[in-house]
């Protein structure tokens, strides 16, 4: 049967080259022809299927992923996949899994945190999966205060061992993926205690489970935490729970890189920083602010599909209805989230390479960029995760009542990402060690030249004085009157705390106290962060028809919402009047409709297949309404005409005789 292409009038409308667009999306030719074939590679596959995820009992599901965990292995071992491919065969398959934990901190930890000898030892063990790991960091009772872990390693001069032991209920560790019930090992983070005397957390691999019959090892309590929200989603996963009894292991398990013990039992510190301890936490924050564009691009092509093609009211003479595309509101929520889709992306490809610069610098034991390291990754961690959690469910809202429906896609892929808003640092945690960061930085003007993120501090004086420009709308598409509103705001919020911060005799008090300012002047330097990385990027040459006037509109599109959603922040510290804000905001309409005869061709760059989509709502062809009508009709409860428990609850109520004054 012919297949139509129900949103064919939409792509004619474009008015730039797709297939470019889709390079620059992937981040070069390699990575779009890699990414093109992995994808079309698991969606011909029927052993990668999801679309019954939602309807699987917990141990259904849970064995389901295993089957595929297993299946994904075999492909990349059969097919002979380099570490990339097998990296974006996992990421297409598109399911949580232990193996996220195994690659993404497992392995990291080591490599980050480990000696030469230890990761010649662990690491072809583990690229061979012949041990499965987990990163066991948080516990019961303390998740963000990493310092306030209870699991104690003491070492035992008499047999050159650790003693891993969990004082507590609440030192169980508690979340960590993949413990519950497949890791064979773990990356155990514990108190170091010699000869007494405590030095604080490090990281120690332990061996859980047996390699022959997967029993826990003798002194190991393990199992699952428990249902997590939503159907389907990261029920996927084996958060787990572990107690040690007095776990014994020999003392080259304790990962040395950071610091050592002897065989006779002396703590020695290396010269790298303690922070190095905190690595992974690093290397994984920065993996998650690349992985939000894929999240919200994901959820933006959905709701952008149907958007265009659902259509209510505004039928003229009987004609067609209007598509919900055009209305401005619809517009004004979802072309922001479309923006920021391609913000983000380029945000993580600027933070991947401040990523390999620091570890090429440490490497080198140039230590010097490791605190903007650190504030950066966690600040747009935060920052991204928290706007592509919102984005999800905006754009569910944005599909009307079709969009709760599971066969949206949209359902689970909130449920599946909002825990990014928590894991890996609480996003209010991570923003207030960014204000920290900042206030040090203030209080150190003139006498440590800011670089890098925080150079614009160089410019403080004048930020702090200085009037934005803008006298007509289209001057708001300058790129150094948006810079400068977006740097005198960041600047000047930041200085603002650090004045209120010296009216405390006690700084931690006074911290304590303004946190919630704090945070915001962390969330306005982070989004500055973004700002000048996009405008940066659009000073390059970009190949293609009409792409860079696209990312261009997108980049202004970004800008100018968030000035209007925080205008609050500008009005207030006086970066501009309220003259300026309104003509942000005329801008900000024209731009919308420079942007709606494109949006399609824009989400088509994604180069989503409907596989990873998941999405009835976003299909490619925009045929939505015979397939939702085909889809409700293979959920089980459909399987018979007559429900289940029809005899034992609906007759007897429906033939009850009840003899009662009123009836
Ligand atoms: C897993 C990935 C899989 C696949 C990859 C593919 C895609 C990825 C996309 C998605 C991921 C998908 C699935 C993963 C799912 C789940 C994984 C989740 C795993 C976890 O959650 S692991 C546990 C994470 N836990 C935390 O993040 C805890 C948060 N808390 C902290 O980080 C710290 O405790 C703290 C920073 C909040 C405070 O620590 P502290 O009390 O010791 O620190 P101080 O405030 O006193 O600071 C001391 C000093 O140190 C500096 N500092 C702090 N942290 C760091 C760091 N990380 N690096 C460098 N420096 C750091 C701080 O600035 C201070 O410096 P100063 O100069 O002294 O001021
Ligand atoms: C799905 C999922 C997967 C996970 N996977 C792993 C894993 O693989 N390995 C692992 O080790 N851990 C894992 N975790 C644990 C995760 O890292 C922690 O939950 C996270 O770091 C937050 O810590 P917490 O739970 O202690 O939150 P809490 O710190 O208890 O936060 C509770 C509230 O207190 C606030 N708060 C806390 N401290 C402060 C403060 N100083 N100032 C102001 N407000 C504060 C927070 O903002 C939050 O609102 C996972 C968690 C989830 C949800």
């Amino acid at each position: 049967m012919e297949r139509v292409d129900h949103l064919a009038h939409e792509r004619n409308k474009s008015e730039f080259d797709v297939d470019a667009m889709k390079i620059v999306w992937a981040g070069s030719p390699h990575a779009f022809e890699l990414s093109d074939r992995i994808s079309k590679l698991v969606a011909s596959d029927p052993g990668f299927r999801k679309d019954n995820r939602t309807m699987l009992s917990r141990k259904d599901l849970f064995k389901n992923t295993l089957r595929k965990a297993a299946y994904a292995w075999k492909t990349i071992v059969d097919l002979h996949l380099s570490e990339e491919e097998a990296a974006k065969l996992r990421f297409y398959v598109d399911e949580p899994a232990y193996t996220d934990l195994h690659w993404g901190m497992f392995v990291p930890a080591i490599k980050g945190q480990g000696t030469d000898e230890q990761q010649q030892k662990w690491l072809p063990l583990a690229y061979k999966m012949q041990i499965i790991g987990c990163y066991a960091q948080t516990e019961l009772g303390h998740g963000s205060n990493v310092q306030g872990l209870e699991t104690t390693a003491t070492f035992d001069p008499q047999t050159d061992e650790f003693i891993i032991h969990s004082p507590t209920l609440t030192s169980s560790k508690w979340w960590p993926g993949g413990l519950g019930k497949v890791a064979t090992h773990a990356i155990a983070y514990a108190r170091l205690i010699v000869g007494g005397r405590d030095y604080g957390v490090n990281g120690f691999i332990v061996q859980l489970r047996s390699l022959e019959d997967h029993s826990p090892l003798p002194g190991i309590t393990v199992g699952d935490i428990g249902m997590k929200f939503g159907n389907g989603a990261y029920n996927t996963m084996d958060n787990g729970v572990l107690q040690f009894d007095h776990v014994r292991i020999p003392r080259d398990q304790m990962l040395m890189r950071v610091s050592q013990v002897t065989r006779e039992g002396k703590y020695k510190q290396s010269d790298v920083p303690r922070q190095l301890v905190y690595g992974t936490m690093v290397y994984v924050r920065q993996t998650i602010v690349a992985d939000a564009s894929c999240a919200l691009s994901r959820a933006v092509c959905i709701a952008t599909r149907y958007s265009a093609v659902r259509r209510q009211f505004g039928s003229q003479n009987g004609g067609p209805e209007t598509q919900v595309i055009d209305y401005k509101t619809q517009q004004s929520r979802l072309f922001p989230l479309l923006a920021s889709a391609y913000a983000f992306r380029f945000i993580g490809e600027w933070l991947k390479w401040l990523y390999t610069d620091v570890t090429q610098r440490l490497q080198a034991n140039d230590f010097s960029t490791l605190p903007e390291a650190h504030a950066c990754t966690a600040g747009l961690k935060s920052l991204t995760t928290t706007a592509t959690a919102d984005g999800i469910e905006e754009c569910r809202k944005l599909c009307g009542g079709h969009g709760y429906l599971c066969s949206s896609g949209l359902p689970e892929l909130f449920a599946v990402y909002v825990p990014a808003c928590t894991y890996e640092g609480d996003n209010t945690v991570l923003l207030l060690q960014v204000a920290r960061f900042l206030m040090k930085t203030v209080s150190q003007l003139g006498v440590k030249k800011p670089v890098g993120t925080i150079g614009y501090m160089t410019r403080v004086d004048h930020l702090m004085q200085c009037r934005c420009g803008v006298q007509r709308a289209e001057d708001w598409l300058n790129p150094s009157a948006l810079l400068e509103a977006f740097e005198a705001r960041a600047a000047r919020m930041s200085v603002a705390c650090a004045q209120n911060l010296s009216n405390f005799d006690n700084p931690e008090e006074g911290f304590a106290e303004l946190s919630a300012d704090l945070v915001e002047a962390a969330v306005a330097h982070c989004q500055l962060i973004i700002v000048s990385k996009f405008i940066e990027k659009l000073q390059q040459e970009i190949p293609g028809k009409g792409v860079k006037q696209q990312l261009e509109v997108l980049c202004n599109i970004y800008t100018l919402f968030l000035l209007h959603k925080h205008q609050g922040d500008f009005l207030s510290t006086g970066c501009i009047t309220p003259k300026h804000a309104s003509l942000a905001n005329d801008q900000l309409r024209s731009l919308y409709s420079q942007v709606r005869p494109n949006a399609i061709a824009l989400v088509d760059a994604f180069n989503y297949t409907d596989h990873f989509l998941g999405s009835i709502l976003g299909c490619y062809d925009g045929n939505v309404y015979p397939k939702l009508y085909e889809a409700a009709w293979e959920d089980p409860l459909n399987d018979s005409v007559v429900p289940d428990g029809y005899h034992q609850y609906i007759r007897p109520l429906l033939k009850q005789q009840i003899r009662t004054a009123r009836l």
